[in-house]
């Protein structure tokens, strides 16, 4: 049963609407536009905020703006982007100025992207009662800016952004080719008549376009000839290399970029077998696949702990890719998380968190190990934490060499390679987000008598393997996170690690 108050909110929201309604059938041209992106971006702000407020997003920033749902994308794109930046002044604003009742507070992200509008943007039309409502408070809104301003003793917003650096994220970006659908050079051709288009010196089938090429709507990339896959994330298929007619077990499978990768590198022979635990995340599994036209990709929704190993339907398992669950603080930059209230807040690391994954990718690590025809194994990484990478691969090493495996060195040529918390770290690899825009790590095992593997080594190409060393122990060191990283470079490193890091990325100062 509605009580009182209830039906006096919808008759609000009610008129409320209706009352927009009619303010947008009066709009032309820009200001149509414009009213509407302004609630298109609301409505993406809600969910973002109500996501980060949970700690539970349902997708990043990018993604939601990006669904199909949203019409103006870079318009809406722009307009979160800014006024998230913006929100701690906005709502330091809004407090001090106490213009907001009830009824406005049930709509505050329009009120934030309208105010932002007002404090930092563009020129507010009067159309649209929230537009009009704010602005009858404009000189009221900047006053409280300025005062906030002489407060932390700056005179502009930009001198005080300027105390709070954000990372840069203008990377290139990198489309995959699916080779699958359309060879590297038609796609190469088919660019180039739009954007300036190099191809990747290490993935052959990596292409670079200039940083903020928005390629969404291209048609290569909704008839699935081209996928959006940063470098790092496509290193990871080519780091583990399936031969053609293998069968090869996807762990960790949703959203399926690397399954699908795997199929064009095992140019449709062999069998994939696509594992995901989460039943929400198989449709958009399946998704993915259909788009590449793979036919050879079998989804199982199933928890990987739970696989039998000794099940005779594993029994050709040759490779198998796992890339579990992380914190996935090496995209944290490239998804904007930045921007979130709670990292914008310089909240500090959830510890409890990160251990739980990382007693799952070491438990999930471990389990890999146990399929009797296995040859390879990669685990990788969106994390740029230790505790989830290097403290993870040092951990399962010895169960690894109880089965006959070793760590090797995908990439021998990549610069950037593991923190030297044991010898033979050297032959995991990392990517560094300020420069590669996302935070990697990849640790590939071969069985010691990998052929195929020896055999590609001696050709020294980049985009071959190679073996490594025995690896033992050399110091325990705490795991280490984003910030410290660099500072535990300079100042902790021993002159023999420094040594092994000198020509790394990571280690540049
Ligand atoms: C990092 S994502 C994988 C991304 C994927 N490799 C790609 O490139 O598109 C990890 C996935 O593993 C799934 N997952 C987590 N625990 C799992 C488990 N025990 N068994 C199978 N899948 C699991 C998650 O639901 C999530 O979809």
């Amino acid at each position: 049963m509605r009580t009182k108050s209830m039906r006096k909110k919808k008759k609000g929201d009610d008129a409320c609407k209706e009352n927009e309604a009619k303010s947008s059938k009066v709009l032309k041209g820009a200001e149509r536009s414009a009213y509407f992106a302004r609630r298109e971006a609301a409505k993406v702000l809600k969910t973002v905020l109500e996501g980060d407020a949970k700690r539970r997003a349902l997708a990043s920033i990018k993604t939601l703006v990006y669904h199909p749902s949203v019409r103006n994308k870079k318009a809406t794109f722009a307009l979160i982007c800014q006024t998230l930046k913006h929100l701690p002044f906005i709502n330091d604003v809004l407090q001090a100025a106490k213009i907001l009742n009830t009824k406005w507070k049930r709509q505050q992200e329009l009120i934030y992207i309208i105010v932002y509008d007002i404090l930092f943007g563009q020129e507010v039309p009067l159309v649209g009662d929230a537009e009009k409502y704010l602005m009858r408070h404009k000189e009221a809104l900047h006053l409280h800016l300025k005062k906030i301003l002489l407060q932390k003793n700056v005179k502009t917003v930009k001198e005080l952004f300027a105390l709070h650096e954000v990372p840069d994220v203008s990377v290139p970006r990198n489309v995959r080719v699916n080779t699958l659908k359309l060879d590297v050079d038609s796609a190469l051709v088919e660019l180039r008549k739009k954007y300036s288009v190099q191809k990747d010196d290490l993935l052959h089938d990596l292409l670079i376009l200039p940083p903020g090429t928005d390629l969404h709507d291209h048609p290569l990339v909704k008839n699935g000839s081209i996928f959006l896959q940063g470098k790092a994330s496509s290193m990871v298929a080519p780091a583990l290399s399936p031969e053609p007619g293998w069968e090869v077990l996807d762990a960790c499978a949703a959203p399926g970029n690397k399954t699908v990768h795997l199929a064009a590198l095992m140019k449709r022979k062999g069998r994939i077998i696509a594992c995901e635990l989460k039943k929400e995340r198989i449709k958009r599994l399946n998704d993915t696949i259909k788009l590449s036209g793979a036919t050879n990709i079998q989804v199982l929704n199933e928890d990987f702990l739970n696989i039998n190993s000794k099940d005779p339907a594993y029994s050709k398992v040759k490779a198998i890719l796992l890339d579990p669950s992380c914190s996935g603080s090496g995209t944290a930059a490239s998804r904007l998380d930045h921007l979130l209230p709670s990292k914008a807040a310089g909240q500090n690391v959830d510890m409890e968190r990160l251990n739980k994954l990382a007693a799952f990718q070491r438990k999930a690590l471990q389990h890999a190990f146990l399929f009797p025809a296995l040859e390879r194994v990669v685990y990788s990484t969106c994390s740029i934490n230790q505790i989830e990478n290097e403290d993870v691969v040092k951990s399962v090493l010895p169960i690894a060499e109880s089965y006959g495996f070793q760590l090797v060195k995908p990439f021998p040529g990549w610069p950037c390679r593991g923190l030297p918390i044991f010898e033979g770290s050297e032959n995991l690899v990392r990517t560094d987000p300020a420069k590669h825009g996302e935070g990697f790590f990849i640790a590939l095992f071969a069985k010691k008598d990998d052929v195929n593997l020896s055999a590609r080594s001696n050709k020294n190409d980049n985009r071959t393997l190679h073996s490594s060393t025995r690896t033992r122990n050399v110091r325990r060191k705490q795991p280490i996170h984003t910030n410290m990283f660099k500072m535990w470079l300079s100042g902790q490193l021993c002159r023999r690690h420094r040594h092994m890091l000198d020509n790394s990325c990571c280690g540049r100062n």
